[in-house]
Order: structure tokens, then C-alpha cells, then sequence
């Protein structure tokens, strides 16, 4: 059984396309009972370079995109002293403290991965270091996640603690259902959130499943949280590769677990067509993006501290998460002891339970920041 995340929108869910065109679906099948060795094994070598086997090879089945000669571009670029500045600036570190180069699966150089068959998408392959993916998951959790006005999957259902403290509270604890539960909801446990139930956070504009739209798309009137600086420190400093062509407003972040798939979907409710940046930490993930919805998409490899940017024509494509892999989280997030701002008790508590506080759960989670421009200024 595919696992669709449930309480997504539901454009994401329907397609008017007859399912014999949607050349996505079989790649959803395919991909369903495929190990993690033989992906491994499909992935593309574009040059020599192994830290680049991002794309799938297109010589295997039937189902991959054929991508022509000179279709793959490569440039590599130093990190410049602006991307070191705002990385370390996100992890309150000195700029010579960034730990660039020094773990294998982190890049020393930036590279960027561009295809003329997808206009104006852009891959940065382990873009972000060891360090930064910390911090990154460590705000997810304790400053993204918290706030009431953040909204989460959750909160139609459950009567969650404010502030919302994924793992504030021992494993165990009750959560009640909420006052006016939308859909027949029963008790749950922190445990539960933690393990399968979290699927969403939204950040800055709140972004309506229901009637797909943001709230207001006047930000200055301030009906919606302000965007976390913090991620803008990180998104806006590395500008010479973003190229200032975002100005990051609204953030859904997706939690996936193993077998976990999202279906193929365009983000169009933003009323501008700026560029989209999709950042991954945690498992690694198969990530499909077509121009049309008929023709095969293209298939990229998304591992922990990856970047995509959508841009140009590939900002508005078709595109959707294939399979996320088990415990394919490098050891560097996993086994790291991430300290929180929680008591010792309830440290304690976690480690008992198995948990190695957050370490532990992003094992066995993909998280994707999913960052938009709602309009144009
Ligand atoms: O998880 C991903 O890589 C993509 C998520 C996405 O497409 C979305 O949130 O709209
Ligand atoms: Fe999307």
C-alpha cells in the first residue's frame, strides 16, 4: 500500500489527467517494492565526480526520463565568504568554525546541477554542512514547530500543549482530541505525533488546505506570523547562489516517515512566480519533476542537506516525492545528541523510551522546508 500523506491539499490528491497519460504513476509502483541498494545502484554519474550521483540513470527502465547529451550541466563554485558569513551567522559560529569539506557526504566546493530539459531547476547537492543541518532540524523543532499560530495537520484534531514541544513532554503523555474535532479524532499520545501523526507545520503566510489560498496576500497587514528570520539569514545570505530571487514569505514543513510518497502536484497559489527552495534533511528521498504530467519526470536523488531550487519554467512543473528511505539519515544527524532546551527529566524520559532525544526520530524522518514567495513586491 502507497501511504498518500493524508491532510494534504486536495489538489495535491486528484488528477483531471486520464490515469493512462499520467506517466508519473507507474514510477510510483516502481519505485514502492525498490531497495535502497538498487537505488543506489540507478543513480547517475554525471563526469567522475561521485559526490554528484544525484540523477537517476536514464539508460535503466523504460520509466526514466531520457536525458540527452549535453542536457547535464555541472558548475562548481567555492563557497564564497557570503554563503560561509550567513551559514555560520544561522549557527552562531565564527565563519572558520564551518566545517566545509570536512564529512564526505558534505561537498567542499558548491555544485550546481542544472538540465536544459527543466529550464531554470537548480540542484545543490549537499549544499549544507553538517553543522547548518543541525541547527536546521534543531530549529524545526523548538522554534519553528512551537508557536500556536503556526498551524499544523494536527491542529484540527488534537488539543496540543502550547507551546507545541515535540519533545517536551515524556512519550507517553495523553493528547486529547481537540474541542470540535473535524473528523472523528480519539486520544493520542506525544509518541504517536512524534512517530507518524506530524505530517505539516506551516510558516509565515498560512497557507488554507481547504480553500488554496494564502490568507491575505498583503503580508504588511500582519495576519499571519512574521517568516523566521532565522531562515532567511540562511536562505537570503547564500544569495550569490539563490540569486535574490526569492524573498521567503510562507514555508510548509512536510515530516516524512519510511514508504511515505507525495503525488504529483504544481504549487500555484502563490501570486508570484519567484523561485521555490526545497531543502531536505534526514532520509534520503526519490523527488519527481516534469514539465507535463504525461511524459516521464525526471528523477532526482534528495539526501540530507540538499537544495532544490524551482525556477524559470520549472517553478510552476509537475512534481512529487517518490519513496523515502529508512534510516538513511547520515550518522552526523543521527547520532549527534541534540542537548534541546528540555529539562534533564525530560531528557531522561526520552532516552529511556529509546530515544535518543531528537537523534533517535531523525533516524527514520525525511523533513523537507518547502519555502515560497506569495507575491510580488
Ligand atoms: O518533499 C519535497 O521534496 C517536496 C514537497 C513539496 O513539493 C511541497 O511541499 O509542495
Ligand atoms: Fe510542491
Amino acid at each position: 500500500m502507497m501511504s498518500p500523506i493524508p491532510s494534504s491539499p486536495p489538489s495535491l490528491q486528484s488528477s483531471k489527467t486520464p490515469a493512462s497519460h499520467n506517466a508519473f504513476r507507474p514510477l510510483y509502483k516502481f519505485y514502492r517494492h525498490l531497495s535502497y541498494e538498487k537505488f543506489d545502484e540507478l543513480c547517475y554519474e554525471p563526469g567522475s565526480n561521485l559526490e554528484t550521483r544525484t540523477l537517476l540513470d536514464p539508460m535503466f527502465p523504460e520509466h526514466f526520463q531520457e536525458l540527452h547529451p549535453g542536457d547535464v550541466s555541472i558548475a562548481t563554485y567555492p563557497f564564497t565568504v557570503d554563503v560561509l558569513e550567513s551559514f555560520s551567522k544561522f549557527i552562531d559560529a565564527s565563519p572558520s568554525q564551518i566545517s566545509v569539506g570536512n564529512v564526505s557526504q558534505c561537498a567542499a566546493t558548491i555544485q550546481e546541477i542544472t538540465l536544459k530539459s527543466m529550464p531554470g531547476l537548480r540542484i545543490y547537492p549537499g549544499i549544507l554542512t553538517p553543522d547548518v543541518q543541525r541547527q536546521l532540524i534543531v530549529n524545526v523543532i523548538e522554534e519553528y514547530l512551537p508557536p500556536e499560530t503556526h498551524l499544523t495537520n494536527l491542529h484540527p484534531s488534537y488539543a496540543l500543549p502550547q507551546p507545541f514541544q515535540l519533545f517536551g513532554l515524556p512519550p507517553d503523555t495523553t493528547i486529547a482530541p481537540s474541542e470540535k474535532p473535524t473528523a472523528a479524532a480519539t486520544s493520542t499520545t506525544i509518541g504517536n505525533l512524534q512517530d507518524n501523526k506530524l505530517r505539516w507545520v506551516t510558516l509565515g503566510g498560512q497557507y488554507n488546505w481547504t480553500t488554496k489560498k494564502y490568507p491575505t496576500f498583503e503580508p504588511h497587514t500582519r495576519e499571519f506570523p512574521d517568516f523566521p528570520a532565522s531562515l532567511t539569514t540562511l536562505l537570503k545570505g547564500a544569495s550569490p547562489i539563490f540569486k535574490d530571487k526569492i524573498n521567503p514569505e510562507a514555508s510548509i514543513i512536510n515530516f516524512y516517515s519510511d514508504g511515505d510518497i507525495l503525488s504529483p502536484h504544481q504549487d500555484i497559489a502563490e501570486l508570484s512566480n519567484a523561485d521555490l527552495v526545497s531543502v531536505s534533511l534526514g532520509c534520503e528521498a526519490v523527488f519527481f519533476c516534469g514539465l507535463a504530467k504525461d511524459k516521464a519526470p525526471l528523477q532526482v536523488r534528495v539526501r540530507s542537506g540538499d537544495i532544490i531550487v524551482m525556477g524559470g519554467q520549472s517553478r510552476f512543473a509537475w512534481h512529487g516525492v517518490g519513496r523515502i528511505w529508512d534510516k538513511t539519515t547520515p550518522d552526523y544527524l543521527s547520532e549527534f545528541d541534540y542537548p534541546g532546551n528540555f529539562d534533564q527529566e525530560m531528557i531522561a524520559h526520552n532516552v529511556a523510551s529509546g530515544r535518543k532525544c531528537y537523534g533517535q526520530w531523525i533516524l527514520s524522518k525525511r523533513i523537507n522546508l518547502n519555502v515560497r514567495q506569495m507575491l510580488d513586491s
